[in-house]
């Protein structure tokens, strides 16, 4: 089974149809961007894996339990609200807007998640969050709160409290969007670097070039629905569909 399926997923919003049926695989070590025009229900399709938003219907596994759901003995439980956060911890998210702790240093905002959530022992996760920070090539920021950092670097931190938790999914919902253009480039590094070590994500995303030499697959939404989908050479070089058309010509 891939590491998500998605099948036939639909999410409405009051009498709006965001989502009208979403089909999607993602094997694991993949990474699949996600294009489309705003409002085309990339970030709600996010949100939906990761158990922020209920679906109306369709189904959506991750490592073969279906999300708002929880496996025990061989039965399937549905989550309570609160229970969700459990689900959660398998899947990384990272937001347009780093959603940082203000008043905790790169390194505690690292460790909330492993101590507060897991329980894990402060000492242990030290270590561990500082060897996240390297990998961010922010080891000299540990102590720095999130005021004192750039909008690229704050994305870094956040990227790393994410893989803390030792997510087996990484979403990210636009994670350059709101960052000065000068800035791009050292998140989207850290962004490939995670992918050529294996990480399988899902990416929403208007860097096309990050799409065409990172993604395995690039899948394009349009009006809730995937419009087409396929190699980043065979989608962004020669789309097929109209509406993949005329968003790459906007864009490219
Ligand atoms: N919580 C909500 N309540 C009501 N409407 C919502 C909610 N979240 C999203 N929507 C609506 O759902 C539609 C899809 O939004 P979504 O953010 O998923 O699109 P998107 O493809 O990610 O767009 P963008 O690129 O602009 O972020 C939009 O019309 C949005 O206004």
């Amino acid at each position: 089974m891939a590491l998500v399926e998605a099948i036939g997923v639909r999410k409405s919003f009051g009498h709006t149809e965001v989502l009208k049926g979403i089909d999607m695989e993602v094997e694991r070590g993949e990474v699949v961007c996600l294009l489309g025009p705003s409002g085309a229900g990339k970030s709600t399709f996010l949100r939906c894996v990761n158990h922020l938003e209920t679906i109306d219907a369709g189904r959506i596994w991750v490592d073969g339990v279906p999300v708002g759901f929880r496996a025990s003995g061989g039965k399937l439980h549905e989550l309570r609200e609160r229970d969700a956060a459990h689900q959660r911890r398998d899947v990384g998210m990272v937001f347009q807007r780093f959603n940082l702790f203000p008043h905790r240093t790169a390194l505690e905002n690292i460790m909330e998640g492993p101590v507060q959530v897991l329980g894990r022992r402060k000492a242990e996760v030290g270590a561990e969050a500082l060897a996240l920070l390297e990998r961010v090539g922010l080891a000299e920021k540990a102590s720095a709160y999130p005021g004192q950092l750039s909008g690229g670097q704050q994305q870094r931190v956040a990227i790393a409290r994410a893989l803390a938790m030792k997510p087996k999914l990484m979403l990210f919902d636009e994670p350059t969007s709101a960052l000065d253009p000068e800035l791009v480039g050292e998140v989207l590094d850290v962004m490939t670097s995670l992918a050529r070590d294996g990480m399988t994500m899902i990416v929403v995303t208007h860097e096309i070039g990050f799409a065409r030499s990172v993604a395995d697959r690039v899948v394009f939404l349009v009006d809730g629905a995937v419009v087409e989908s396929g190699t980043p050479s065979d989608v962004l070089d020669d789309p097929q569909q109209p509406r993949t058309r005329q968003f790459l010509a906007k864009v490219l």
